[in-house]
């Protein structure tokens, strides 16, 4: 614990005053991203990154969307990134969605009059589903990429998943192993990019972590079924880290009216880093959608 009075600095030891950041309820520090376009925003829009990474590897999405004159931003989870809290080790999966809200409201407390939307990657993918069931009526819309909606079933068999609810009660901190990023993408460059950004969490997954995912992708299973609100799913059809069979679940089983889902042939998990005619594709059906929904979005009185 740093001495009282010092300057809290994130850990990477750069003190959170020099920093764009929020303080959660759990009075913890959480580093904030901002991609603000020239002239008046048209949106707000949310993006939610994955588990063991950070905000940083969504420049790409956040200068594409500021260009669209839309106001981009994200924060580092707890646990993550340059953000306080043990390293990918969350006491319950609530957290991240509370903090999420909590960033939500005051970037909606600035613009009060915009339409809102969220990008959720993976991990990220589960928090945009839970933060927009919590508030069903708020969001314009959420583009979902990967998202964690059903445990790819190599990863998660059903004796790992025995397995690690044993052994959360007898050494909840025992690791399951890292992410093997050859699932990461296509694109070597990408995959080599994942490897050596010393932001990304490397180290295992704990039983304990691996049990607030479980819960989340259950808790998300018993959603589904009442979700009304809009959003697009992207996702590789060769994804081996979370199973594609979980967006087409949701496109199936949601209510939404407006809903859509892209599937990408032979690409990998990490869509937005995959070879880059992919991403150049992911992009241009994220804004594209976003466009569309900001044409006739009943803010403009349409
Ligand atoms: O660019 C990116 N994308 C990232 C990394 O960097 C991928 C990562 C991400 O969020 N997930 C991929 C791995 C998956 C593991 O899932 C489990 C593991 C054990 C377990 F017991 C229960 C589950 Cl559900 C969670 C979701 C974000």
């Amino acid at each position: 614990m740093p001495e009282p009075g010092a300057p809290r600095r994130t850990p990477q030891g750069v003190p959170y005053a020099d920093l764009q950041h929020i303080v959660n309820a759990d009075g913890q520090h959480l580093f904030c991203r901002y991609w603000e376009p020239e002239g008046p925003p048209r949106a707000l829009v949310f993006v939610a990154h994955g588990a063991g990474e950070h905000c940083g590897p969504y420049d790409e999405i956040g200068q594409t969307l500021k260009e669209q004159s839309l106001l981009v931003f994200a924060h580092d989870h707890v646990g993550h990134g340059q953000s306080e809290g043990d390293r990918m080790n969350i006491k319950d999966f609530q957290v991240f969605v509370r903090d999420s809200l909590q960033h939500i409201d005051l970037m909606k407390g600035r613009h009060p009059d915009l339409p809102i939307f969220i990008i959720g990657h993976s991990m990220g993918g589960a928090i945009s589903i839970l933060t927009a069931c919590e508030r069903p009526n708020d969001f314009a819309g959420v583009a979902l990429i990967a998202p964690m909606v059903k445990m790819n079933p190599e990863s998660a068999t059903p004796f790992k998943v025995f397995l690690a609810k044993v052994l959360n009660h007898m050494v909840p901190s025992l690791s399951l192993g890292s992410i093997d990023s050859k699932w990461i993408s296509r694109d070597q460059k990408q995959v080599e990019a994942y490897d050596n950004d010393e932001l990304n969490h490397h180290g295992g997954l704990r039983v304990s972590f691996g049990m607030q995912l479980m819960g989340a992708v259950a808790r998300i299973e018993r959603e589904v079924p009442a979700i009304t609100w809009p959003f697009l799913l992207l996702h590789g059809d060769d994804d081996k880290l979370c199973d594609i069979r979980g967006s087409q679940m949701m496109f199936d089983m949601a209510q939404s009216t407006d809903k859509k889902i892209k599937v990408y042939e032979g690409a990998y998990h990490v869509l937005h880093h995959e070879l880059p005619e992919t991403v150049a594709a992911v992009l241009k059906e994220v804004t594209g959608w976003i466009s569309e929904r900001l044409a006739v979005s009943p803010s403009q009185g349409s």
